[in-house]
């Protein structure tokens, strides 16, 4: 594989809290890489690290030790002022808790989020329209408020929203966590869509019917990676992938 397949390489990458002279070590001396256009899933144990691993991997935070480099910028070295213009034009982020804002409709909810990096209005609201409808929202829905919709229409409208900047990455934390089986399925079609189209995806997820949406899973454990798995890519009704998944799970302890 070129170094070019590359997009993220960590570093002895660590990152420990402090609170009242205790120090909790959460990650410790990773390395690891995420290739370009993979699905890559983050697994492991509750309290491993993952939401930790994903907020450095993204720049939401920075290291204590160690480094992390995003598309060939060393983005741990960077002020937080660099990080945040950083984030916003190479990182989308779908989150768990949705985060949408309630006193805007779906449309301008993803306008928002565009024109934080371009001025040109026409262009951000022609490709709000078109990415909301690449998540299944039609004009419509667009129209409505966000706190009117369910929470499947609302995660994907975040997606779109994750989307509009055109990302090199997009990291997303448990985006099912809140749904229910129906929404979930739409939710992750739309990832699995969105990744065949060339979207790198980084996801940290528990649910085994997510993760098996990846072509690579990451296992954490005590802030180390314990186990790494390649799959080919996501297909329906896939048994055998299915089957090498929970192999692997289940040789990890999960
Ligand atoms: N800002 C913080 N300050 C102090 N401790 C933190 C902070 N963020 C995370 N931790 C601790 O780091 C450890 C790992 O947390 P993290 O959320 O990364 O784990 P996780 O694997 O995502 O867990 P879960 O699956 O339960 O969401 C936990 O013990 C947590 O309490």
């Amino acid at each position: 594989m070129s170094p070019n397949d590359i997009v993220i390489r960590t570093e002895k990458l660590s990152r420990t809290f402090s609170h009242d002279g205790v120090q909790t070590h959460v990650l410790r001396k990773l390395d690891t890489d995420i290739r370009r256009g993979d699905f890559t899933v983050i697994m492991g144990p509750s309290g491993a690290g993952k939401t930790t691993l994903l907020y450095a991997l993204s720049g939401m935070d920075r290291p204590s030790l160690g480094a992390v480099e995003v598309a060939g910028v060393r983005i741990s070295d960077r002020s937080p002022d660099q990080l945040a213009r950083f984030r916003r034009e190479h990182c989308g982020f779908v989150f768990q808790q949705i985060n949408l804002l309630d006193s805007l409709s779906l449309h301008d909810n993803v306008m928002a989020a565009g024109l934080l990096v371009s001025r040109d209005r026409q262009q951000v609201a022609a490709r709000a329209t078109e990415l909301l409808e690449r998540v299944g929202i039609d004009l419509a829905t667009a129209g409505r408020f966000a706190q009117t919709l369910s929470g499947g229409e609302a995660q994907r409208a975040a997606i779109a929203r994750a989307l509009i900047n055109d990302p090199t990455i997009v990291f997303a934390d448990e985006p099912t966590g809140q749904l229910n089986s129906e929404s979930s399925k739409l939710v992750l079609d739309v990832l699995t869509e969105v990744n065949r189209a060339g979207q790198t995806i980084v996801m940290v997820t528990h649910d085994l019917h997510s993760a098996l949406r990846g072509n690579r899973v990451l296992y954490l454990r005590d802030g180390s990676i314990t186990g790494q798995l390649d799959l080919p890519a996501y297909s329906d009704d896939d048994a055998q992938r299915e089957a090498e998944m929970t192999a692997f799970l289940f040789e990890l302890g999960w």
